[in-house]
Protein backbone atom coordinates (compact mmCIF):
# COMPACT_ATOMS: atom_id res chain seq x y z
CA UNK A 1 0.00 0.00 0.00
CA UNK A 2 1.04 3.49 -0.55
CA UNK A 3 1.57 5.97 2.05
CA UNK A 4 -1.88 7.35 1.89
CA UNK A 5 -3.15 4.46 2.54
CA UNK A 6 -1.10 3.51 5.90
CA UNK A 7 -3.08 6.05 8.33
CA UNK A 8 -3.08 4.52 11.76
CA UNK A 9 -6.02 2.75 13.16
CA UNK A 10 -6.44 1.56 17.07
CA UNK A 11 -5.40 -2.15 17.43
CA UNK A 12 -6.76 -4.33 20.09
CA UNK A 13 -3.30 -4.86 22.31
CA UNK A 14 -2.81 -8.09 20.85
CA UNK A 15 0.41 -6.57 20.10
CA UNK A 16 1.02 -7.32 23.77
CA UNK A 17 -0.02 -10.91 24.22
CA UNK A 18 1.76 -14.12 22.55
CA UNK A 19 -1.23 -14.94 20.66
CA UNK A 20 -0.97 -18.34 18.25
CA UNK A 21 -4.50 -17.67 16.90
CA UNK A 22 -5.75 -14.53 15.73
CA UNK A 23 -8.76 -12.23 16.07
CA UNK A 24 -10.75 -11.07 13.36
CA UNK A 25 -12.73 -7.87 12.90
CA UNK A 26 -16.15 -7.10 11.79
CA UNK A 27 -13.10 -4.86 9.76
CA UNK A 28 -12.06 -7.79 8.17
CA UNK A 29 -8.82 -7.57 9.33
CA UNK A 30 -7.53 -10.86 10.49
CA UNK A 31 -4.33 -10.37 13.42
CA UNK A 32 -2.05 -12.60 15.73
CA UNK A 33 0.61 -12.27 17.79
CA UNK A 34 2.91 -11.63 14.66
CA UNK A 35 1.06 -10.66 11.83
CA UNK A 36 -1.53 -8.86 10.94
CA UNK A 37 -2.56 -11.06 7.98
CA UNK A 38 -4.09 -14.59 8.03
CA UNK A 39 -1.67 -15.50 4.66
CA UNK A 40 0.79 -18.12 4.65
CA UNK A 41 3.09 -16.13 6.17
CA UNK A 42 0.73 -16.06 9.92
CA UNK A 43 1.98 -19.11 12.35
CA UNK A 44 -1.79 -19.06 13.40
CA UNK A 45 -3.24 -22.44 14.34
CA UNK A 46 -7.03 -21.09 15.14
CA UNK A 47 -9.10 -18.79 13.27
CA UNK A 48 -12.15 -16.75 14.07
CA UNK A 49 -15.61 -15.51 11.74
CA UNK A 50 -16.43 -13.22 9.53
CA UNK A 51 -18.89 -10.86 9.19
CA UNK A 52 -19.60 -12.47 5.82
CA UNK A 53 -19.74 -16.06 7.86
CA UNK A 54 -16.69 -17.18 6.17
CA UNK A 55 -14.40 -19.46 8.85
CA UNK A 56 -10.92 -19.02 7.14
CA UNK A 57 -7.70 -20.70 8.90
CA UNK A 58 -3.79 -20.24 8.63
CA UNK A 59 -3.41 -22.31 5.52
CA UNK A 60 -6.97 -21.67 3.89
CA UNK A 61 -9.04 -19.23 3.05
CA UNK A 62 -12.06 -21.38 3.98
CA UNK A 63 -12.68 -23.53 7.01
CA UNK A 64 -13.37 -26.93 4.60
CA UNK A 65 -10.19 -27.09 3.71
CA UNK A 66 -8.86 -25.83 6.64
CA UNK A 67 -6.59 -27.73 9.34
CA UNK A 68 -7.83 -25.81 12.43
CA UNK A 69 -8.66 -27.13 15.30
CA UNK A 70 -10.85 -24.61 16.14
CA UNK A 71 -13.73 -22.25 14.96
CA UNK A 72 -15.84 -19.84 15.62
CA UNK A 73 -19.66 -18.78 14.42
CA UNK A 74 -21.29 -16.81 12.49
CA UNK A 75 -23.36 -13.77 11.88
CA UNK A 76 -26.37 -16.71 11.56
CA UNK A 77 -25.20 -18.22 14.52
CA UNK A 78 -24.64 -21.06 12.94
CA UNK A 79 -21.90 -23.17 14.59
CA UNK A 80 -19.01 -24.52 12.47
CA UNK A 81 -16.34 -26.72 12.78
CA UNK A 82 -13.78 -28.18 10.43
CA UNK A 83 -15.97 -31.63 10.03
CA UNK A 84 -18.98 -30.47 10.42
CA UNK A 85 -21.49 -27.30 10.32
CA UNK A 86 -23.14 -28.25 13.75
CA UNK A 87 -21.72 -28.61 16.55
CA UNK A 88 -23.27 -31.02 18.20
CA UNK A 89 -22.44 -33.66 15.72
CA UNK A 90 -18.79 -31.66 15.47
CA UNK A 91 -15.51 -33.11 16.76
CA UNK A 92 -14.45 -30.00 17.28
CA UNK A 93 -12.75 -29.56 20.95
CA UNK A 94 -13.16 -25.90 20.66
CA UNK A 95 -16.37 -24.02 20.30
CA UNK A 96 -18.15 -20.73 20.00
CA UNK A 97 -21.32 -18.79 21.27
CA UNK A 98 -23.79 -17.47 19.34
CA UNK A 99 -25.58 -13.96 18.39
CA UNK A 100 -27.87 -15.08 21.13
CA UNK A 101 -25.25 -15.60 23.57
CA UNK A 102 -25.88 -19.47 23.89
CA UNK A 103 -22.93 -21.27 25.06
CA UNK A 104 -23.01 -24.57 23.15
CA UNK A 105 -19.85 -27.37 23.19
CA UNK A 106 -18.78 -30.39 21.49
CA UNK A 107 -21.12 -32.45 23.92
CA UNK A 108 -23.84 -30.38 25.26
CA UNK A 109 -25.98 -27.08 24.40
CA UNK A 110 -24.95 -25.64 28.16
CA UNK A 111 -21.94 -24.18 29.64
CA UNK A 112 -22.79 -25.40 32.92
CA UNK A 113 -23.33 -28.62 31.80
CA UNK A 114 -20.67 -29.38 29.64
CA UNK A 115 -17.72 -31.04 29.56
CA UNK A 116 -15.85 -29.43 26.90
CA UNK A 117 -12.32 -28.60 27.28
CA UNK A 118 -13.05 -25.00 25.48
CA UNK A 119 -14.98 -22.38 26.72
CA UNK A 120 -16.78 -19.17 25.99
CA UNK A 121 -17.86 -16.49 28.04
CA UNK A 122 -21.35 -15.89 29.48
CA UNK A 123 -23.37 -13.23 28.94
CA UNK A 124 -23.14 -11.73 32.47
CA UNK A 125 -19.20 -11.53 31.84
CA UNK A 126 -18.28 -13.56 34.95
CA UNK A 127 -15.86 -15.46 34.45
CA UNK A 128 -16.62 -17.77 37.78
CA UNK A 129 -15.90 -21.04 36.82
CA UNK A 130 -13.57 -20.51 34.15
CA UNK A 131 -10.37 -21.28 36.66
CA UNK A 132 -11.73 -24.88 37.22
CA UNK A 133 -11.54 -25.94 33.01
CA UNK A 134 -8.81 -26.98 31.16
CA UNK A 135 -9.47 -24.52 28.32
CA UNK A 136 -6.40 -24.33 26.11
CA UNK A 137 -8.18 -21.49 23.88
CA UNK A 138 -10.86 -19.56 24.24
CA UNK A 139 -13.03 -17.21 22.53
CA UNK A 140 -14.01 -13.72 23.38
CA UNK A 141 -17.42 -12.69 23.92
CA UNK A 142 -19.33 -9.70 21.95
CA UNK A 143 -18.49 -7.27 24.67
CA UNK A 144 -14.60 -8.04 23.39
CA UNK A 145 -13.70 -9.29 27.06
CA UNK A 146 -10.84 -12.06 26.49
CA UNK A 147 -10.84 -14.81 28.75
CA UNK A 148 -8.58 -18.04 29.01
CA UNK A 149 -8.19 -20.73 31.62
CA UNK A 150 -5.77 -19.04 33.97
CA UNK A 151 -6.24 -15.58 33.41
CA UNK A 152 -8.83 -13.21 34.47
CA UNK A 153 -10.88 -11.15 32.12
CA UNK A 154 -8.79 -8.81 30.97
CA UNK A 155 -6.68 -9.79 27.29
CA UNK A 156 -3.81 -7.74 28.79
CA UNK A 157 -3.15 -9.46 31.89
CA UNK A 158 -4.04 -12.83 30.52
CA UNK A 159 -1.54 -15.79 29.17
CA UNK A 160 -4.08 -16.46 26.68
CA UNK A 161 -2.78 -18.85 23.52
CA UNK A 162 -4.88 -18.09 21.38
CA UNK A 163 -7.94 -16.02 21.01
CA UNK A 164 -10.93 -14.87 18.65
CA UNK A 165 -13.34 -11.89 19.08
CA UNK A 166 -16.61 -11.73 17.47
CA UNK A 167 -18.63 -8.85 15.94
CA UNK A 168 -22.21 -9.77 17.49
CA UNK A 169 -23.32 -6.50 16.86
CA UNK A 170 -26.69 -6.52 18.82
CA UNK A 171 -25.12 -7.66 21.81
CA UNK A 172 -22.11 -5.44 21.59
CA UNK A 173 -24.73 -2.75 22.13
CA UNK A 174 -25.98 -4.62 25.62
CA UNK A 175 -23.02 -4.30 27.43
CA UNK A 176 -20.98 -1.74 25.31
CA UNK A 177 -19.98 0.91 28.56
CA UNK A 178 -16.21 0.11 28.98
CA UNK A 179 -15.84 -1.60 25.46
CA UNK A 180 -15.93 0.85 23.54
CA UNK A 181 -13.66 2.44 21.08
CA UNK A 182 -11.04 4.31 22.72
CA UNK A 183 -11.76 7.92 22.87
CA UNK A 184 -15.72 7.71 22.27
CA UNK A 185 -17.22 9.96 24.89
CA UNK A 186 -20.30 8.31 26.58
CA UNK A 187 -23.13 10.85 26.92
CA UNK A 188 -25.89 11.04 29.41
CA UNK A 189 -28.99 11.53 28.49
CA UNK A 190 -29.86 14.87 30.18
CA UNK A 191 -26.46 16.34 28.71
CA UNK A 192 -28.07 15.53 25.26
CA UNK A 193 -31.80 16.77 25.96
CA UNK A 194 -29.73 20.14 27.39
CA UNK A 195 -27.06 20.23 23.54
CA UNK A 196 -30.41 19.86 21.67
CA UNK A 197 -33.30 21.95 23.11
CA UNK A 198 -34.89 19.05 24.22
CA UNK A 199 -34.84 17.70 20.76
CA UNK A 200 -36.64 20.75 19.60
CA UNK A 201 -37.92 20.56 16.24
CA UNK A 202 -35.32 24.19 15.69
CA UNK A 203 -32.81 21.78 16.03
CA UNK A 204 -33.57 19.14 13.37
CA UNK A 205 -31.30 19.33 10.65
CA UNK A 206 -32.47 16.00 8.94
CA UNK A 207 -33.60 12.34 9.04
CA UNK A 208 -31.63 9.10 7.74
CA UNK A 209 -31.92 5.26 8.42
CA UNK A 210 -30.72 5.76 11.82
CA UNK A 211 -33.30 8.13 12.75
CA UNK A 212 -34.02 12.34 12.90
CA UNK A 213 -30.24 13.97 12.92
CA UNK A 214 -30.37 17.15 15.61
CA UNK A 215 -28.01 20.07 15.76
CA UNK A 216 -26.63 20.47 19.23
CA UNK A 217 -24.37 22.38 21.46
CA UNK A 218 -22.18 21.37 24.23
CA UNK A 219 -21.55 22.40 27.19
CA UNK A 220 -17.94 22.69 26.57
CA UNK A 221 -18.59 24.77 23.51
CA UNK A 222 -18.54 21.76 20.48
CA UNK A 223 -21.39 21.75 18.02
CA UNK A 224 -22.59 18.01 17.13
CA UNK A 225 -25.01 16.26 14.97
CA UNK A 226 -26.91 14.25 17.21
CA UNK A 227 -28.67 10.48 15.63
CA UNK A 228 -31.21 9.48 17.53
CA UNK A 229 -32.82 6.29 17.12
CA UNK A 230 -36.60 6.02 15.91
CA UNK A 231 -38.90 3.97 18.04
CA UNK A 232 -40.98 1.65 15.94
CA UNK A 233 -40.30 -2.07 16.87
CA UNK A 234 -39.18 -2.49 13.21
CA UNK A 235 -36.18 -0.75 13.44
CA UNK A 236 -34.89 -1.95 16.50
CA UNK A 237 -32.89 -4.49 15.31
CA UNK A 238 -31.37 -2.65 13.32
CA UNK A 239 -30.56 0.40 15.49
CA UNK A 240 -28.96 -2.06 17.94
CA UNK A 241 -26.55 -4.21 15.31
CA UNK A 242 -25.85 -0.42 14.49
CA UNK A 243 -25.22 0.88 17.45
CA UNK A 244 -23.07 -1.69 18.85
CA UNK A 245 -21.12 -1.67 15.85
CA UNK A 246 -20.32 2.28 15.74
CA UNK A 247 -19.34 2.63 19.47
CA UNK A 248 -16.92 -0.95 19.37
CA UNK A 249 -15.74 -0.59 16.10
CA UNK A 250 -16.19 1.96 13.48
CA UNK A 251 -15.24 4.35 16.24
CA UNK A 252 -11.97 3.94 16.27
CA UNK A 253 -11.27 5.11 12.75
CA UNK A 254 -10.02 8.16 12.54
CA UNK A 255 -9.17 10.29 9.30
CA UNK A 256 -9.40 13.88 8.08
CA UNK A 257 -11.95 13.05 5.62
CA UNK A 258 -14.18 10.84 7.83
CA UNK A 259 -17.12 12.25 9.57
CA UNK A 260 -15.66 11.53 13.51
CA UNK A 261 -18.17 9.84 16.15
CA UNK A 262 -17.59 12.18 19.31
CA UNK A 263 -19.36 9.76 21.43
CA UNK A 264 -22.96 8.28 22.41
CA UNK A 265 -25.85 7.69 24.77
CA UNK A 266 -27.40 4.19 25.86
CA UNK A 267 -30.38 5.09 28.24
CA UNK A 268 -33.05 2.54 28.11
CA UNK A 269 -35.26 2.13 24.68
CA UNK A 270 -32.85 5.41 23.59
CA UNK A 271 -29.61 4.87 21.50
CA UNK A 272 -27.85 8.16 20.46
CA UNK A 273 -25.24 9.02 18.09
CA UNK A 274 -23.03 12.20 18.50
CA UNK A 275 -20.82 12.88 15.56
CA UNK A 276 -18.91 15.77 14.79
CA UNK A 277 -21.19 18.62 13.26
CA UNK A 278 -20.19 19.46 9.74
CA UNK A 279 -21.19 22.92 9.04
CA UNK A 280 -22.05 23.09 5.83
CA UNK A 281 -23.96 20.04 5.10
CA UNK A 282 -24.06 17.61 2.48
CA UNK A 283 -23.20 17.44 -1.30
CA UNK A 284 -26.29 16.61 -2.27
CA UNK A 285 -27.76 19.82 -0.59
CA UNK A 286 -25.56 22.14 -2.12
CA UNK A 287 -25.44 20.27 -5.52
CA UNK A 288 -29.25 19.50 -6.05
CA UNK A 289 -31.22 22.15 -3.50
CA UNK A 290 -29.02 25.58 -2.67
CA UNK A 291 -26.93 25.42 -5.60
CA UNK A 292 -24.60 27.60 -3.14
CA UNK A 293 -21.90 29.55 -4.86
CA UNK A 294 -18.52 28.41 -3.26
CA UNK A 295 -19.48 25.18 -5.18
CA UNK A 296 -19.08 27.15 -8.54
CA UNK A 297 -15.79 26.63 -9.32
CA UNK A 298 -14.11 23.79 -10.72
CA UNK A 299 -10.80 23.91 -8.18
CA UNK A 300 -13.40 23.78 -5.17
CA UNK A 301 -15.38 20.23 -6.88
CA UNK A 302 -12.29 18.53 -7.91
CA UNK A 303 -10.76 19.04 -4.10
CA UNK A 304 -14.62 17.69 -2.74
CA UNK A 305 -13.68 14.93 -5.12
CA UNK A 306 -10.48 14.21 -4.02
CA UNK A 307 -11.33 14.53 -0.23
CA UNK A 308 -13.92 12.13 0.01
CA UNK A 309 -11.91 9.74 -2.34
CA UNK A 310 -9.38 10.10 0.55
CA UNK A 311 -11.60 9.03 3.15
CA UNK A 312 -13.26 5.96 0.97
CA UNK A 313 -9.91 4.66 0.48
CA UNK A 314 -8.90 4.45 3.95
CA UNK A 315 -12.71 2.69 5.16
CA UNK A 316 -11.56 0.75 1.58
CA UNK A 317 -8.13 -0.14 3.51
CA UNK A 318 -9.01 -0.07 7.23
CA UNK A 319 -12.69 -1.08 7.41
CA UNK A 320 -12.05 -4.16 5.62
CA UNK A 321 -13.22 -4.94 2.10
CA UNK A 322 -16.13 -6.38 2.55
CA UNK A 323 -17.81 -3.56 4.67
CA UNK A 324 -19.29 -1.58 1.69
CA UNK A 325 -20.18 2.22 2.62
CA UNK A 326 -23.08 3.68 0.93
CA UNK A 327 -21.24 6.23 -1.55
CA UNK A 328 -23.59 9.21 -2.11
CA UNK A 329 -23.17 12.97 -2.40
CA UNK A 330 -25.64 12.94 0.76
CA UNK A 331 -23.54 11.00 2.48
CA UNK A 332 -20.45 13.23 1.95
CA UNK A 333 -20.36 16.26 4.44
CA UNK A 334 -18.45 19.73 3.91
CA UNK A 335 -17.08 21.10 7.06
CA UNK A 336 -16.34 24.85 7.79
CA UNK A 337 -13.50 24.55 5.18
CA UNK A 338 -15.27 23.26 2.53
CA UNK A 339 -13.01 20.13 3.50
CA UNK A 340 -15.45 16.74 2.40
CA UNK A 341 -15.79 14.22 4.65
CA UNK A 342 -17.66 10.87 4.00
CA UNK A 343 -20.68 9.83 7.01
CA UNK A 344 -22.17 6.27 7.68
CA UNK A 345 -19.59 4.26 6.85
CA UNK A 346 -20.88 1.31 7.25
CA UNK A 347 -24.38 1.59 7.57
CA UNK A 348 -25.88 0.54 4.12
CA UNK A 349 -23.18 -2.98 4.80
CA UNK A 350 -24.87 -3.53 8.35
CA UNK A 351 -28.33 -3.09 6.47
CA UNK A 352 -27.57 -5.78 4.28
CA UNK A 353 -26.24 -7.97 7.26
CA UNK A 354 -29.27 -7.63 8.82
CA UNK A 355 -30.93 -8.96 5.97
CA UNK A 356 -28.39 -12.04 6.08
CA UNK A 357 -29.78 -13.27 9.45
CA UNK A 358 -33.85 -12.29 8.40
CA UNK A 359 -33.31 -13.78 4.56
CA UNK A 360 -29.94 -15.29 3.69
CA UNK A 361 -31.11 -14.91 -0.28
CA UNK A 362 -30.99 -11.41 -0.63
CA UNK A 363 -27.21 -11.81 0.52
CA UNK A 364 -26.76 -14.08 -2.25
CA UNK A 365 -28.40 -11.42 -4.42
CA UNK A 366 -27.17 -8.83 -3.68
CA UNK A 367 -24.08 -8.93 -3.67
CA UNK A 368 -21.83 -5.93 -3.13
CA UNK A 369 -17.69 -5.55 -4.17
CA UNK A 370 -15.07 -2.95 -3.74
CA UNK A 371 -16.00 -2.17 -7.08
CA UNK A 372 -19.11 -1.23 -6.60
CA UNK A 373 -17.82 1.25 -4.59
CA UNK A 374 -16.03 2.55 -7.31
CA UNK A 375 -19.01 2.93 -9.49
CA UNK A 376 -21.35 4.58 -6.77
CA UNK A 377 -17.99 7.20 -6.55
CA UNK A 378 -17.99 7.70 -9.86
CA UNK A 379 -21.93 8.71 -10.04
CA UNK A 380 -20.73 11.17 -7.72
CA UNK A 381 -17.80 12.42 -9.95
CA UNK A 382 -20.62 12.72 -13.01
CA UNK A 383 -22.85 14.46 -9.93
CA UNK A 384 -20.01 17.47 -9.02
CA UNK A 385 -19.19 17.42 -13.54
CA UNK A 386 -23.16 18.04 -14.10
CA UNK A 387 -24.50 19.09 -11.16
CA UNK A 388 -26.95 16.89 -12.00
CA UNK A 389 -28.69 14.27 -9.76
CA UNK A 390 -28.05 10.85 -9.69
CA UNK A 391 -31.53 9.92 -11.61
CA UNK A 392 -32.53 13.17 -14.42
CA UNK A 393 -36.25 13.20 -14.81
CA UNK A 394 -37.28 12.40 -18.07
CA UNK A 395 -37.67 15.64 -20.85
CA UNK A 396 -41.44 16.67 -21.25
CA UNK A 397 -42.04 13.18 -18.55
CA UNK A 398 -40.22 11.32 -20.40
CA UNK A 399 -38.37 8.84 -19.45
CA UNK A 400 -35.79 8.70 -16.54
CA UNK A 401 -32.46 9.26 -17.55
CA UNK A 402 -28.89 8.29 -15.43
CA UNK A 403 -26.35 10.76 -14.94
CA UNK A 404 -24.53 8.15 -16.46
CA UNK A 405 -26.31 7.83 -19.48
CA UNK A 406 -27.04 11.57 -19.63
CA UNK A 407 -22.82 12.11 -19.27
CA UNK A 408 -20.83 9.29 -20.45
CA UNK A 409 -21.19 9.49 -24.30
CA UNK A 410 -20.94 13.17 -24.91
CA UNK A 411 -17.25 12.67 -22.78
CA UNK A 412 -16.39 10.00 -24.78
CA UNK A 413 -16.96 11.98 -27.73
CA UNK A 414 -14.70 14.51 -26.64
CA UNK A 415 -17.89 16.95 -26.45
CA UNK A 416 -17.60 17.42 -22.34
CA UNK A 417 -18.42 20.52 -22.79
CA UNK A 418 -21.63 20.11 -23.28
CA UNK A 419 -22.56 18.22 -20.09
CA UNK A 420 -20.98 20.31 -17.86
CA UNK A 421 -23.00 22.10 -14.82
CA UNK A 422 -23.14 25.51 -16.45
CA UNK A 423 -23.36 27.23 -13.05
CA UNK A 424 -19.94 26.77 -12.70
CA UNK A 425 -19.43 27.69 -16.25
CA UNK A 426 -16.44 26.37 -18.97
CA UNK A 427 -13.14 25.53 -17.54
CA UNK A 428 -10.54 28.40 -18.59
CA UNK A 429 -7.72 27.16 -20.59
CA UNK A 430 -5.88 26.10 -18.16
CA UNK A 431 -8.65 24.43 -15.97
CA UNK A 432 -9.57 21.79 -18.89
CA UNK A 433 -7.02 19.82 -18.68
CA UNK A 434 -7.94 19.39 -14.66
CA UNK A 435 -11.60 18.56 -15.37
CA UNK A 436 -11.22 16.27 -17.97
CA UNK A 437 -8.78 14.09 -16.13
CA UNK A 438 -11.74 14.31 -13.47
CA UNK A 439 -14.37 13.13 -16.40
CA UNK A 440 -12.17 10.05 -17.47
CA UNK A 441 -11.70 9.27 -13.93
CA UNK A 442 -15.25 9.44 -13.65
CA UNK A 443 -16.55 7.30 -17.00
CA UNK A 444 -13.78 4.75 -15.97
CA UNK A 445 -15.73 4.81 -12.65
CA UNK A 446 -18.73 3.75 -14.07
CA UNK A 447 -17.42 1.07 -16.85
CA UNK A 448 -20.37 -2.01 -16.82
CA UNK A 449 -17.94 -4.20 -15.48
CA UNK A 450 -16.17 -4.31 -11.97
CA UNK A 451 -12.95 -5.29 -13.78
CA UNK A 452 -12.48 -2.32 -15.82
CA UNK A 453 -13.10 0.18 -13.13
CA UNK A 454 -9.84 1.97 -11.25
CA UNK A 455 -8.99 0.86 -7.95
CA UNK A 456 -9.36 3.60 -4.93
CA UNK A 457 -6.36 4.66 -5.11
CA UNK A 458 -5.79 4.94 -8.62
CA UNK A 459 -8.78 7.46 -8.51
CA UNK A 460 -6.98 9.57 -5.71
CA UNK A 461 -4.32 9.43 -7.59
CA UNK A 462 -6.10 11.08 -10.54
CA UNK A 463 -7.71 13.75 -8.20
CA UNK A 464 -4.61 14.59 -7.09
CA UNK A 465 -3.21 15.34 -10.48
CA UNK A 466 -6.34 17.07 -11.14
CA UNK A 467 -5.73 19.52 -8.05
CA UNK A 468 -2.08 20.21 -9.06
CA UNK A 469 -2.42 20.85 -12.54
CA UNK A 470 -5.70 22.99 -11.37
CA UNK A 471 -3.57 24.98 -8.87
CA UNK A 472 -0.49 25.12 -10.85
CA UNK A 473 -2.52 27.12 -13.31
CA UNK A 474 -4.59 29.67 -10.81
CA UNK A 475 -1.86 30.84 -8.51
CA UNK A 476 -2.16 34.05 -10.16
CA UNK A 477 -6.27 33.09 -9.27
CA UNK A 478 -7.46 35.10 -6.70
CA UNK A 479 -10.24 33.28 -5.84
CA UNK A 480 -9.71 29.37 -4.10
CA UNK A 481 -6.26 29.14 -3.11
CA UNK A 482 -6.63 30.88 -0.13
CA UNK A 483 -10.88 28.94 0.38
CA UNK A 484 -9.53 25.08 -0.17
CA UNK A 485 -7.67 23.48 2.64
CA UNK A 486 -5.39 20.75 1.21
CA UNK A 487 -5.00 17.56 3.80
CA UNK A 488 -1.21 16.79 3.88
CA UNK A 489 -0.39 13.42 3.37
N1 LIG B 1 -22.40 15.12 11.21
C1 LIG B 1 -23.33 15.87 10.63
N2 LIG B 1 -23.20 17.21 10.59
C2 LIG B 1 -24.15 17.98 10.00
N3 LIG B 1 -25.25 17.48 9.41
C3 LIG B 1 -25.41 16.15 9.40
C4 LIG B 1 -24.47 15.28 10.02
N4 LIG B 1 -24.90 14.01 9.87
C5 LIG B 1 -26.05 14.09 9.18
N5 LIG B 1 -26.37 15.37 8.91
C6 LIG B 1 -27.56 15.86 8.17
O1 LIG B 1 -28.65 15.01 8.45
C7 LIG B 1 -29.11 14.42 7.24
C8 LIG B 1 -29.48 12.97 7.50
O2 LIG B 1 -28.27 12.27 7.77
P1 LIG B 1 -28.16 10.71 7.93
O3 LIG B 1 -26.73 10.42 7.87
O4 LIG B 1 -28.89 10.26 9.14
O5 LIG B 1 -28.98 10.13 6.73
P2 LIG B 1 -28.68 10.09 5.16
O6 LIG B 1 -27.24 9.86 4.95
O7 LIG B 1 -29.28 11.30 4.52
O8 LIG B 1 -29.54 8.85 4.76
P3 LIG B 1 -29.19 7.30 5.02
O9 LIG B 1 -29.07 7.12 6.49
O10 LIG B 1 -30.36 6.60 4.44
O11 LIG B 1 -27.91 7.05 4.29
C9 LIG B 1 -27.97 14.57 6.23
O12 LIG B 1 -28.48 14.70 4.93
C10 LIG B 1 -27.28 15.82 6.67
O13 LIG B 1 -27.89 16.94 6.08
Amino acid sequence: MDSESVESIEMWNYGSFDAFSFSLAVDNEIRSGTSSNLGASSPLHSFASLLDIAIRSRTSSNWETSSANSYAFGLDNAIRSRTSSNLETSSAYSFAFGVDTAIRSRTSSNWETSSTHSFAFEEDRTPSNLGSFRVPSFSSGVDYVIRSSSGGTDSETSPVHSFAFAAGASQMAANVTGHVAKGLQLFSREELVAATNNFSLHNKIGVGSFGVVYGGLLVDGREVAIKRNETSPKMKEFQEIVFGYLVTFLGRLHHEQLVGLVGFCEEEDEKLLVYEYMKNGSLYDHLHHKGSVELNSWKMRIKIALDASRGIKYLHYYAGTNIYRDIKSSNILLDDTWTARVSDFGLSSLMKAVGTIIDPEYYGQYVMTAKSEVYAFGVVLLELLTGKRHILCGEDGGTPLSVVEFAVPPILDGDLAKILDPRVGAPHVNEAKAVELMAFTAIHCVNLEGKDRPSLAEIVVNLKRALAIICDSSTHDSISNHTIFDVSE
